[in-house]
């Protein structure tokens, strides 16, 4: 955990919950209010059919409300997508963009990403721009020039870093119940925050790092209380408000 930097704790629906999650939203917003508002941030990142709903619903809680995708542009002719200023427009502050299950299932390239991180921006909203290596490139001792490469193509040039912030999710850890060790994570953020301040300069220092994969209560501490370690990315155990607030108790 960086001491300056206000943690985050994300939790990335994924395709999962109808407006009946609504009530574990609510529950997150009762224990999130009863002693862990003012130690760390939450965001829940549903579908996009309950952003709106959502949105309204964490009104007051102060919990944020984020997508997990974002078209580029900002209007047009592409049956389906959702623009940045869409997801704007329904009440969320950010958006989740190249997470690898985009990269993977819709073949989103970094350009790709880095695109749609720029339309977020443009929108007004925080980009969580996600990387992260395969099994099979750890294996060959390629991760961080994996995850440095990601990080040069899918960051936009000249972007704000207040409004930035990078999510590393090793594909293998994702919903797997593997997570790497706490000195792997160490030494990728070391290196991804390394890799943002040469890029973007000084005050990549304040951009948030969040670690994804497999995160739940009994590692949350662990994996949380890594340097350069400012928050986590949660699937699964962020449908539950209990386990999602287990999570962020990490930071009471
Ligand atoms: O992909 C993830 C969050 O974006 C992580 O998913 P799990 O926490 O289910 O492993």
């Amino acid at each position: 955990m960086s001491m300056a930097l206000r943690p985050l704790v994300a939790g990335n629906w994924k395709m999962n919950g109808t407006k009946l999650a609504l009530k574990e939203l609510a529950g997150m917003a009762e224990g999130y209010d009863a002693g862990l508002r003012g130690k760390v941030e939450l965001m829940i990142c549903p579908p996009a059919t309950m952003l709106y709903l959502a949105a309204a619903a964490a009104l007051g809680s102060r919990i944020a409300i984020g997508a997990q995708d974002c078209h580029a542009a900002a209007s047009g002719a592409y049956t389906g997508d959702l623009s940045a200023e869409m997801i704007a427009d329904c009440g969320a502050t950010a958006v989740i963009v190249g997470h690898s299950e985009r990269r993977q299932y819709h073949r989103e390239t970094d350009a790709d990403v880095c695109a749609k991180a720029e339309g977020a921006l443009r929108a007004g909203l925080t980009a969580i721009v996600c990387v992260g290596e395969t099994r099979a490139e750890r294996e060959a001792g390629k991760a961080l020039a994996v995850v440095g490469r990601q990080l040069a193509r899918s960051v936009p040039e000249g972007a704000n870093p207040d409004n930035l912030v990078v999510a590393y999710e090793p594909v293998w850890a994702i919903g797997t119940g593997l997570t790497p060790t706490a000195a792997d994570v160490a030494e990728m953020h070391a290196h991804m925050r390394r890799k943002l301040v040469s890029r973007l300069g000084k005050q990549a220092a304040g951009i948030r790092l969040l670690y994804g994969g497999s995160v739940k209560p009994s590692n949350a501490a662990e994996l949380m209380g890594t340097a350069n370690v400012d928050g986590a990315l949660v699937g699964g155990a962020s449908l539950k408000a209990a386990d999602f607030l287990a999570i962020a108790a990490a930071y009471r």
